[in-house]
C-alpha cells in the first residue's frame, strides 16, 4: 500500500508538471490555426512548392481561412492572408510580432548581425533606427524631390535615346528604372551620380542583393532548419566559408561607398550619419552596413514596382486608365514642359495608379515574415511562442472585404476619395483629401514597416507622371519578318525576395513631336552640379 508520503509526492509532482505546462503554453486549451496535414518531423516542408509559393500559400487561405499554420520541421510558421488579420497581430500587438526570424546564413554569417531588415527588434535594432530617422521623415522626403526631379528627366532623355535607336525593338526600361532609382539614392546616400546604371559600384551593389536573396531562401541552407549544426567546425560545414566570402564583398562594396560619401565636400546621408550621437563610437563597417542596406532596400523595390507599372499598361492599359491619365496631365501640365512636383495636387489619378501598381503586384509578394517570442491567442488559436509570422502581401492584397471587387484587375478609381469639401495636400504635394484611406500593405506592417516608402512614394509619383505624359507602351516587336510582339502576361514572374515580371523591351513611342521638344529642352542633366541640391535637402536635425 503506497503511504501518505508518496501520495503527497505524486500529487507535487502533478501539480509541477502542470504548471510546467501550462507556463509553456498560456492557451494549453487552444487549437492551432488550421492548416494542411503535417508529416512526422519535417511537417510540411515537402508540401511547399519550390515555386510561386505565394501563389500557392493564397490558394490554401481559401481552404483554411486567413490564419493558417504551418510546421517546418517543428518550427511554427503562421500564415496571415487577410488585412484583417495582419492588422490585428502586426500593427496592433506590433510590440509583440516586430521581431525577425533567427537567419543563420543571411543573417549571421553573411552580413554578421548587421542587416537593418534581418535585425531582431532589440535596443541595437532601435539605436540604428533612430540614427536613420531624421532622413526618412516626410519633411525630409520633400527636399529630396528635386533630385528626383532630376532624376526623372534623365530617365526621360535616355528613353527617348534609345527608342530613337531602336525603334519598335522596343526599349530596355527595367535598365533605365534601376540607373534612376539607383542613382538618386546612392547621391542621397553618398554624394555620387550613376551615369550609365553600369558602373562598378551598381553592379557589385547588384550582386550583393542576389546573394542575399539567394542566401536567404527557405531551405537554401540547412543550417537554418538545424541552427545547431553551426556549432561545426569549418571543415565540416562548408556554408562558414562561403558566407566569410560573401561578407567580404559587401563589406567592401560599404566601406567603399561609405568613404566615398564622407569625403565629398557637400551634404549626403553617410555625413549626416557619422555626425549623429548615435554613431558616436559605432564601428565604421557598421555605419558602412547600414548605408549600404539603405541603398539595397530601396534600389530593387522602387524599380520592381515600376516595372510592374509597364506591365499593367501594356495588359490593361487598354481598359481606359492610360487614357484617362493621359488627358489629364494634358489638361493639368500642357504640352509646353515636362510635369512636375507642383502638379502633384491636382494628379492625385498618378498617385492613384502607384498605389494600385503597389497593390496588384507586391513587390515583395510573399511578405517580409515577422516572429514573435512570446506565445499568443488569436480568433480562438494558440499562436505559438517562436512562431515565424508571415504576411501573405500576394492574398492580402486581394482582401475583397478591404479592397473591393475586381481584385485581379488593375483598377486605380479604386483608390480614389469620394468628393471632399476640403482639400488636404502634404508637404510632398500629395493630395490626401482626392485619396481615401486604403492601406498600402506592400510597405509592411507595424514597427517594422518600410521607413523608405515616402521618399519610394515621390519617385514613383514623378517617375509615373512622366512616363505617361510622354509616351505610348506597347510591346516590343520580336519578329522583324511579321512584326509580331512579345507576349506580355501580366502573371509572368521571376522568383526571390523580389518578385519581377520576366524581362522584355517595350516600345515607348514619344505621344508627339512636343514631348520631344519638351524633353530636348530640358535636357540631359549630366553636366549638372548635383551638389548644390544636395546642400539645399541638408537634414540638420538629429532626431
Ligand atoms: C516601392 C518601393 C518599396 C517597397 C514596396 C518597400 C517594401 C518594404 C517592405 C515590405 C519592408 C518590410 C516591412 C515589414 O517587415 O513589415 C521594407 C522594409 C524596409 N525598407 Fe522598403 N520598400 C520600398 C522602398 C524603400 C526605399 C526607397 C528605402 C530606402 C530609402 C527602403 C528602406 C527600407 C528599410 C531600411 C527597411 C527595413 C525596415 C526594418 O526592418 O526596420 N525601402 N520595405
Amino acid at each position: 500500500m503506497p503511504g501518505f508520503a508518496t501520495y503527497l509526492l505524486g500529487g507535487l509532482t502533478a501539480i509541477v508538471i502542470a504548471c510546467l505546462v501550462f507556463s509553456l503554453f498560456k492557451h494549453p486549451s487552444l487549437p492551432l490555426p488550421p492548416g494542411p496535414k503535417p508529416a512526422p518531423l519535417i511537417g510540411n516542408i515537402h508540401q511547399l512548392p519550390k515555386s510561386l509559393q505565394w501563389l500557392e500559400l493564397y490558394h490554401w487561405s481559401k481552404k483554411y481561412g486567413p490564419v493558417m499554420h504551418l510546421s517546418m520541421g517543428g518550427q511554427p510558421l503562421i500564415i496571415l492572408s487577410t488585412h484583417q488579420a495582419a492588422h490585428n497581430l502586426l500593427n496592433c500587438r506590433s510590440s509583440q510580432y516586430s521581431d525577425r526570424p533567427r537567419m543563420v546564413m543571411a543573417g549571421e554569417l553573411v552580413t554578421k548581425g548587421m542587416h537593418m531588415l534581418l535585425r531582431p527588434c532589440n535596443d541595437q535594432y532601435r539605436l540604428h533606427q533612430r540614427m536613420e530617422a531624421p532622413l526618412l521623415t516626410l519633411r525630409a522626403a520633400s527636399k529630396y524631390r528635386p533630385l528626383q526631379d532630376l532624376e526623372s528627366q534623365q530617365l526621360l532623355w535616355d528613353v527617348l535615346g534609345e527608342w530613337d535607336r531602336f525603334g519598335e525593338k522596343g526599349v530596355d526600361f527595367h535598365h533605365h528604372f534601376e540607373r534612376a532609382m539607383a542613382s538618386t539614392i546612392y547621391c542621397l546616400n553618398y554624394g555620387y551620380r550613376l551615369q550609365t546604371g553600369y558602373e562598378k559600384e551598381l553592379m557589385d551593389g547588384k550582386r550583393v542583393q542576389a546573394e542575399f536573396a539567394r542566401t536567404g531562401q527557405v531551405g537554401a541552407y540547412i543550417v537554418d532548419s538545424f541552427p545547431w549544426l553551426n556549432y561545426l567546425p569549418k571543415s565540416l560545414a562548408p556554408w562558414k566559408t562561403e558566407g566569410e566570402k560573401l561578407f567580404e564583398l559587401e563589406r567592401q562594396l560599404h566601406v567603399g561607398n561609405l568613404k566615398k560619401g564622407l569625403s565629398n565636400r557637400k551634404w549626403n546621408f553617410a555625413k549626416h550619419m557619422k555626425d549623429s550621437p548615435e554613431a558616436a563610437g559605432m564601428p565604421e563597417v557598421e555605419l558602412a552596413f547600414d548605408l549600404g542596406i539603405l541603398a539595397d532596400a530601396g534600389l530593387d523595390t522602387s524599380t520592381v514596382a515600376l516595372d510592374w507599372f509597364i506591365v499593367a499598361w501594356i495588359t490593361s492599359g487598354s481598359r481606359g486608365w492610360v487614357k484617362k491619365a493621359q488627358q489629364l496631365l494634358d489638361e493639368v501640365v500642357g504640352k509646353d514642359r515636362l510635369p512636375s512636383f507642383e502638379d502633384r495636387p491636382k494628379l492625385a489619378y498618378i498617385d492613384a495608379i502607384a498605389s494600385e501598381t503597389l497593390r496588384w503586384r507586391p513587390v515583395v509578394v510573399q511578405g517580409v515574415p515577422h516572429f514573435t517570442k512570446t506565445e499568443d491567442e488569436y480568433m480562438g488559436y494558440r499562436i505559438p511562442a517562436n512562431s515565424t509570422v508571415l504576411p501573405n502581401a500576394f492574398a492580402i492584397t486581394r482582401d475583397e472585404a478591404v479592397f473591393g471587387e475586381d481584385v485581379d484587375n488593375f483598377i486605380p478609381e479604386r483608390w480614389l476619395a469620394k468628393e471632399s469639401d476640403q482639400e488636404q495636400i502634404d508637404i510632398c504635394g500629395l493630395n490626401t483629401s482626392a485619396l481615401n484611406q486604403l492601406p498600402h500593405t506592400g510597405f509592411g506592417f507595424g514597427r517594422r514597416l518600410c521607413t523608405g516608402r515616402l521618399i519610394a512614394r515621390n519617385q514613383l509619383f514623378i517617375q509615373m507622371a512622366r512616363m505617361l505624359w510622354s509616351f505610348d507602351v506597347e510591346a516590343g516587336v520580336v519578329d522583324k519578318a511579321t512584326g509580331g510582339r512579345h507576349k506580355v502576361h501580366d502573371m509572368d514572374c521571376t522568383e526571390g525576395f523580389v518578385t519581377l515580371p520576366k524581362p522584355f523591351r517595350s516600345v515607348m513611342r514619344p505621344r508627339g513631336q512636343w514631348v520631344r521638344e519638351a524633353i530636348l529642352k530640358a535636357g540631359t542633366t549630366h553636366t549638372l552640379d548635383h551638389s548644390a541640391i544636395l546642400e539645399a535637402a541638408k537634414i540638420e536635425e538629429f532626431r
